[in-house]
């Protein structure tokens, strides 16, 4: 078997009297497009947050790339290669303008400032956001700031992405364009999201949340999802968790 790039083990989140995760097995092989779903509160960012050292486990192993990770410097390595999108993309900018949120990343892993600059300047270019390098990040609307926060994850390179409901405030093109966009990247993935299409079009397979638990959830042909009132021909996908029918969760 493939050795995994994230492993959890076991792992246990209790949070204040509430367990929150329990007893989490889970592995991302590389290649794998993993849908995290479950309903609101399950646990999903909190099961993110784990994987990158932003929470502690309250029992249980966390490896990555081969290693155990339990201490502030593992966690730090292990966010040098694993990019997080926050669900909040005003956690993800803080900076003045565009092209210093996209470069600040690339500068923390100690590259040069005219590595930095150039690396965010491809990135904003890929993401076809060229334009946007000087404008002023904290005046971007909800749907460019999530744009331009997932630049500033992907201009690190990061070996494992993780992303929090990326097509939250995304219109119909926009979303069409950032599922082209991930589609095309080789990295592994976990999705976080209710958008039951864009998760059908890219994930490879499918967990769910169901009180505390992950169990695996079926991704499978259907001709009823599609967004709105947009069908898309490869949009045809529908996702079913196998306890509770997602089919009841999507607007028709
Ligand atoms: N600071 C905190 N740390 C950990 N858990 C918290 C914290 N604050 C609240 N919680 C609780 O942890 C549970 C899991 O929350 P989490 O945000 O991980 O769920 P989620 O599945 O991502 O939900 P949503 O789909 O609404 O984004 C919730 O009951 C939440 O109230």
């Amino acid at each position: 078997m493939t050795t995994p790039l994230i492993e959890l083990q076991r792992v246990r989140f209790d949070y204040h009297d509430r367990t929150v995760l329990r007893e989490l097995d889970f592995r991302l092989a590389p290649g794998d497009r993993v849908a995290l779903i479950g309903s609101n509160g399950a646990g999903k960012t909190t099961l993110l947050h784990l994987l990158v050292g932003l929470k502690r486990p309250s029992a249980g192993r966390i490896l990555a790339f081969g290693c155990e990770r339990a201490s502030e410097r593992d966690f730090h390595q292990v966010r040098a290669r694993v990019g997080l999108l926050f669900q909040d993309s005003d956690d993800q900018l803080f900076c003045p303008t565009v092209l210093e949120d996209v470069a600040f990343g690339p500068l923390n892993l100690g590259r040069s400032p005219e590595q930095a600059r150039a690396d965010a300047l491809e990135t904003l270019e890929h993401l076809g956001l060229a334009d946007f390098a000087e404008r002023i990040t904290y005046r971007l609307s909800a749907g460019e700031k999530r744009l331009v926060a997932l630049a500033t994850v992907l201009a690190m390179r990061p070996e494992v992405l993780l992303l929090d409901e990326p097509t939250n405030g995304l219109d119909e093109a926009t979303a069409e364009r950032l599922i082209a966009h991930l589609d095309g990247l080789e990295q592994a993935m976990i999705l976080v999201s209710h958008d039951w299409p864009f998760l059908a079009r890219l994930a490879t397979r499918a967990v769910r949340l169901v009180e505390g638990r992950l169990v695996d959830a079926i991704l499978h042909s259907h001709a009823h999802a599609h967004r709105h009132s947009h069908p898309h021909p490869h949009a045809a996908d529908e996702l079913t968790g196998t306890h509770t029918g997602l089919e009841h969760r999507h607007p028709h």
